[in-house]
């Protein structure tokens, strides 16, 4: 089934992030500037806090790539972690004397867990008596590797079918952008210049004040943000088993996102909202063929893409590190507490849409190459038109 298979590793505050992703064909265009004009998306947005200002991510290809081009190999990415050197000590991965570790404010024992993080459940199940070795892997940080290795995928579906993915956010707090299915591609780097990555520029305004406000009052923010996917043949994904549909591999990969608690395909929990008349998107025959009348289902029907616009959505909650501390137990003396708070986003939805992008690239990618196989670029670009141009019904 799953033609790809890709891994990350990495802390938030050790050395760097590695990623690999396998089983591409050779002669996907990839470079090390496309890898970083990626990353410097994921660093935007209104509202992230003060690392985002500070640091760099350093992107070094390790393997597969050749020349600008994949060769077929296995891609091994690098994004290094610039914050590397404060934290050598307490981060290191070889012991380090007891007296050397004592000198590091840093490496002050995390004994006060924060609500809404993985500190807790993890200390407890993998049996540490503070959070660190926890929070340094459930660190959104991590997204950075997701976003280099979707680059790579991204590129790959424009090269042999033409796909392009795009993500704006729709919702932050109360604010809400009105509702549109947006059939033709926006203008991406308007779109990056807005501060919240917001097609509508009064909704926009309002999420920004959003935010403004939760700053004043020491909270945090979530939101939804949408990916569209232009260009994605029909077919991709089956209706034959559950592992094999395509949404139910969308909404995982969306699921598996630092802070998303709920993923919707289409118009999502609305259509459980109102009668079949309404839900659904009739069919029609039309000078370019056969066409639906409406986008609700957001490009897929029984776990196939239709053929039209991919359309999917992910909610993220509010960062959990909230700076009016929430209150929690110290594990140490079992009193009650304060939750940990250094520094933190206020909100990193926009972010999350250039993670989400990333994501769908690769569960998009990983369709591509189980539908349409192919060694080289140029094989699976001919798989692909030669199956559109002898689809039955069209
Ligand atoms: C792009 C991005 C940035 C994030 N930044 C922060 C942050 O600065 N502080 C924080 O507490 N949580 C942040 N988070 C969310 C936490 O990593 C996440 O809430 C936590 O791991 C627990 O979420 P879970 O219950 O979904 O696993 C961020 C998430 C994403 C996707
Ligand atoms: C570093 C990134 O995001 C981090 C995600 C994150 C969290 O708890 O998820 C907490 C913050 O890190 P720190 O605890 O070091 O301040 C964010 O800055 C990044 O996105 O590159």
């Amino acid at each position: 089934m799953s033609r790809l298979r890709w891994l990350t590793a990495g802390e938030s505050h050790g050395p760097a992030l590695v990623a690999t992703l396998e089983g591409l064909p050779a002669g996907v265009p990839v470079t090390t500037e496309m890898v970083a004009d990626a990353l410097a998306r994921r660093r935007l947005g209104y509202g992230r806090g003060a690392r985002m200002k500070f640091e760099k991510d350093e992107v070094t290809f390790l393997g597969g790539v050749r020349h600008g081009l994949t060769m077929g190999s296995p891609v091994a990415v690098m994004v290094g972690n610039t914050e590397w050197p404060k934290w050598e000590q307490v981060m290191s991965a070889d012991p380090v004397e007891a007296g050397v570790l004592a000198e590091q404010a840093r490496n002050a024992p995390l004994t006060r867990p924060r609500p809404g993080h993985a500190d807790l459940a993890g200390m407890q199940k993998y049996g540490f008596d503070e959070a660190r070795p926890v929070l340094e892997r459930a660190s959104a940080r991590e997204t950075a590797a997701r976003v280099a290795l979707g680059a790579v995928a991204r590129s790959y579906l424009k090269e042999t079918a033409g796909i392009e993915i795009v993500s704006h956010v729709v919702e932050l707090a109360a604010a809400k952008a009105p509702y549109g299915v947006h059939p033709e591609p926006c203008d991406v780097e308007r779109l990056d210049a807005d501060p919240v990555r917001c097609l509508d520029a009064d909704a926009s305004k309002a999420m920004v004040a959003e935010i403004d406000q939760a700053h004043k009052d020491g909270d945090t923010l979530g939101g939804v943000v949408e990916v569209l996917a232009y260009g994605v043949p029909v077919g991709l994904g089956s209706h034959v088993h559950w592992d094999r549909r395509l949404d139910a591999r969308l909404a995982a990969a969306l699921m598996g996102i630092q802070a998303i608690k709920g993923v919707e395909v289409g118009d999502g929990f609305d259509l459980a909202r109102v009668p079949g008349s309404k839900a659904h998107d009739e069919i029609v025959a039309t000078e370019n063929g056969i066409k639906r009348t409406s986008g609700r289902a957001g490009g897929t029907e029984g776990g196939l893409s239709t053929g039209e616009l991919l359309r999917v959505r992910a909610a993220m909650k509010p960062i959990a590190t909230v700076p009016r501390a929430l209150a929690t137990v110290d594990v140490v003396t079992g009193e009650a507490a304060k939750a940990h708070h250094q520094r933190s986003d206020v909100c990193a939805v926009p972010a999350a849409g250039i993670v989400a992008e990333a994501m769908v690239a690769l569960v998009l990618a990983d369709a591509v190459a189980e539908k349409f196989g192919g060694d080289s670029v140029a094989e699976t670009h001919r798989n692909v038109q030669s199956y559109l141009a002898h689809l039955q019904i069209r």
